[in-house]
């Protein structure tokens, strides 16, 4: 069916499953129950997968709490070993896992590929960090006593993961849980299942005990509910929606869990009188086009300053020409489909609002005449800050331009957002640097960079953006409790 229908050949036909992974078997749902998966390109039956629901779900949980305590009793070196086969694994099938990730998603071929090595090297990383779980040892305020902190897995966690990244989104939640020595049941987006149980594929080829890795598929108001319901599920890691987030904190409430929520962001990409220009334009086009503008951390507001703006405006212009719109799977290609009608009609309100609050049209903004979820780059310049386009997410190919006159103008500008995820500016004078980098209110702060994101740093939001941070060294934290041994008896 797939390699019929995407006209493209997998070395490894079986990295492609129509099953899901629970306990460490390949199962279909009760009662056989399925949906079809569609490629956003073309709009054409990728296959379909089992749509699962609360039986299921709290059978993978159950899976997952049966195998958590003796994946916590193997040596961190144990642990760290199977990750590190995971990760060989996941690099020596890139074209293959990328070419599942392209057909289901839609982005190019190119960073489909980045996307790959950029989900191993969370895997790589965590790798190495579940052999740095260290406690201390606290000098005792009284004779005879021993303080010892010791920190340990804090047991099953489940993800629930986006569309936009299917495979970096699993393995920023997946690899440091059971790095620490969780166990977890993954649930990946409807639209995006079959890169979520490719993972599944190699973790089982890597050797994973059976129930420390479940990859359950089906509709959200049945697995959703029965994961943040259930007491036996410590961690809930989230990416997605900031209202879907609120939803699922309040969900957990009953069972006080842990949760890590990576949300919605509004990132403004400011561009000052001092900065280089085509640099700017550089990591403008990256911050704004990657994955058809569909991370959370693309540019959403484009602020230049006033002496440089048509210039800069300009210099832009001619690089989004350049860019190559088409069927991710075709050599060349830069910009892939949206995912969907729901982020095509969201694009499409955001362009027209701009317009009709006096926006001018610099290039695209409308539909591209072929099948599938289309929409050309897009530019519009002189963009009220009443728009809707600043205020919210447009998650879609358009950058759309805003004047400033001054640096408080611009701080002030960037930070009138309750998102506080990404953000970005350029400029050279080391003053203004310093000033704007400890002004703006977001959890991440990309200076003459438009391509920020790696597993060595902390990656997370302020304000509605969300709670915690994954990759580097923190991102181990979240899956880990801290206990406190008061060790008496002692004499002397
Ligand atoms: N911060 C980020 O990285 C991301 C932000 N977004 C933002 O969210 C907007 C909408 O994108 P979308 O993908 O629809 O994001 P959603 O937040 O709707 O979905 C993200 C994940 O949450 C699941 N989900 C949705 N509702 C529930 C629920 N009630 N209980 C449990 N799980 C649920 C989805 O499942 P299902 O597949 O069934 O929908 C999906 O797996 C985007 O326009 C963008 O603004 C989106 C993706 C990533
Ligand atoms: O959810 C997203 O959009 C990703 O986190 C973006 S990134 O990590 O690939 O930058």
């Amino acid at each position: 069916m797939y390699q019929r229908l995407s006209g493209h050949t997998l070395r490894r036909p079986e990295l492609f499953r129509e099953a899901n992974y629970i306990g460490g078997k390949w199962v279909a749902a009760d009662g056989g129950r399925t949906y079809d998966v569609l490629n956003p390109a073309t709009g054409d039956i990728i296959g379909r997968v089992p749509s699962m629901g609360a039986t299921e779900t709290n059978r993978a949980i159950d899976a997952a709490y049966k195998a958590q305590k003796a994946w916590a009793a193997l040596t961190a070196q144990q642990r760290s070993d199977y990750l590190k086969k995971l990760c060989s694994l996941m690099l020596e099938n890139t074209e293959d896992l990328a070419a599942i990730m392209t057909i289901e998603q839609g982005k190019p071929l190119s960073e489909s590929r980045g996307e790959i090595a950029y989900s191993a090297s969370f895997i790589e990383w965590f790798a190495e960090e579940a052999r740095r779980v260290y406690g201390d040892v606290i000098p005792a305020p009284v004779a005879g006593r021993r303080l010892i902190v010791q920190k340990q897995p804090i047991g099953v966690f489940a993800a629930i993961t986006p569309w936009n990244f299917p495979s970096a989104m699993i393995t920023r939640k997946a690899g440091p849980g059971w790095a620490a020595g969780c166990a977890g049941v993954i649930r990946p987006a409807s639209q995006t299942p079959y890169s979520a149980l490719a993972i599944a594929v190699l973790a089982e080829e890597a050797g994973f005990p059976a129930g420390v890795c479940n990859v359950i598929t089906g509709p959200s108001s049945e697995t959703g509910p029965a994961i943040t319901g259930s007491p036996l599920v410590r961690k809930l890691s989230f990416t997605g929606s900031t209202a879907v987030g609120a939803r699922l904190l309040a969900e957990c409430a009953p069972t006080i869990k842990k949760t890590s929520m990576e949300l919605g962001g509004n990132a403004p990409f400011i561009v000052f009188d001092d900065a280089d220009l085509d640099e700017a334009v550089k990591g403008a086009i990256v911050s704004k086009f990657r994955n058809t503008g569909q991370t959370c951390v693309c540019a959403n507001r484009i602020l230049v300053q006033d002496k440089i703006h048509d210039a800069f405006a300009e210099k832009l212009s001619a690089a989004v020409a350049k860019l190559k719109l088409g069927n991710g799977m075709q050599d060349g290609v830069t910009l892939g489909p949206l995912i969907d009608e729901d982020a095509m009609r969201k694009v499409e309100a955001h362009v027209g609002d701009a317009l009709e609050r006096g926006a001018r049209l610099v290039s695209g903004g409308k539909r591209d005449g072929r099948s599938g979820n289309f929409y050309e780059p897009t530019i519009l310049a002189g963009v009220s800050t009443a728009a809707d386009i600043f205020h919210e997410e447009t998650f879609g190919p358009v950058a759309p331009l805003f004047r400033f006159e001054t640096e408080e103008q611009a701080i002030e500008m960037a930070n009138d957002t309750p998102f506080g995820l990404a953000s970005y500016f350029y400029a050279r004078d080391v003053g203004r640097i310093f000033r704007v980098a400890e002004a703006l209110e977001f959890g991440i702060v990309g200076i003459n960079e438009g391509l920020i994101s790696t597993a060595v740093a902390p990656f997370g939001g302020m304000k509605q953006s969300g709670i915690g941070r994954e990759g580097s060294k923190y991102g181990i934290e979240e899956y880990l409790e801290v206990k406190y041994l008061a060790l008496g008896g002692l004499g002397g």
